[in-house]
């Protein structure tokens, strides 16, 4: 069951689902229904303020001043879509149309949303969906607009960042034996947002269920049918609020930060 959280729309007269004009949609699902666990703290860490701000208002913000988004669609935990839907009517942030309940898993939760906007999608109203951790604050519109670009021509494309020259990384055996070595360069982390065309994703999510699959990031139930994925070079700015140690480089970060 998909509860969905609807805000009265703050534009005057337009509904929810009315569309304003022919072109297709680019949506922006924010992911904040985790517990923080590894934040230890008492509260869910995209609640958490980053110089006053909330984590997860960084990234709703920069999809709202980002003029490729149209629509912010918000994955909240049990509980918490109030609190949430409240935090981003104060932020106005006005592209705001729905906060969903999430699930168990950060898998659950992103196919909580594609549930949300399964008519949508199979009307053939959204081109292109971006899934985006409610954690990783410091987002910017440039990035979006180029994994949407990718997204649109090659189907579907992720930020990452490449390790460090320096750092050497090794494939280890069962037994502990090195297998292979991968110069830092050659290794990219994974970042988000992630961003698909919406029906590729829609099909790779069902598929992912059909196998009872789970994807630790949204690219891995992409790959795993053959659906390209390109990358977008990200920094390590982009960094995913995850412990308190985290949560202090945030602070530095967002001080010298130019946001939007
Ligand atoms: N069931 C879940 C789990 C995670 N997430 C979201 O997915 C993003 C990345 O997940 P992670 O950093 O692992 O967040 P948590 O699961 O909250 O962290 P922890 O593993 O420490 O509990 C976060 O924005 C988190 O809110 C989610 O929406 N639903
Ligand atoms: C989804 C993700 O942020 C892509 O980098 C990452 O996989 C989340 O990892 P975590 O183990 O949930 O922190």
């Amino acid at each position: 069951m998909v509860y969905s959280h609807k805000i009265p729309n703050m534009h005057k007269g337009e509904t929810m689902f009315r569309k304003q004009d022919s072109s297709m949609r680019v949506v922006a699902v924010v992911l904040g229904a985790g517990q923080g666990t590894r934040m230890g703290q008492p509260i869910n860490k995209v609640f958490l303020p980053v110089n006053g701000k909330p984590v997860i208002i960084y990234a709703i913000e920069a999809f709202e001043h980002c003029p490729v988004v149209d629509e912010i669609v918000l994955v909240a935990a049990a509980g918490e879509q109030e609190q949430l839907t409240k935090l981003a009517y104060t932020a106005q942030c006005h592209k705001v149309r729905r906060v969903v309940q999430g699930g168990a898993t950060r898998h659950a939760s992103e196919m909580c949303a594609l549930e949300a906007l399964r008519p949508q999608i199979q009307a053939g109203e959204i081109e292109v969906i971006l899934i985006h951790d409610g954690a990783r604050p410091f987002i910017s519109a440039e990035k979006v607009q180029q994994l949407v670009e990718k997204a649109r021509d090659l189907g579907g494309a992720i930020l990452a960042a490449p390790l460090q020259e320096e750092d050497l990384i090794v494939q280890v055996s069962e037994t502990h034996n090195i297998q292979k070595c991968f110069e830092g360069e050659q290794v990219w982390r994974a970042q988000t947002p992630q961003a698909f065309r919406a029906s590729l994703l829609l099909d790779a999510y069902d598929r992912a269920q059909q196998d009872q699959f789970v994807g630790t990031d949204t690219a891995a139930s992409l790959e795993r049918v053959g659906y390209p994925v390109a990358i977008v070079e990200s920094d390590v700015n982009n960094l995913k609020i995850t412990t308190a140690h985290d949560l202090l480089h945030a602070e530095k970060l967002s001080r010298h930060r130019r946001f939007w």
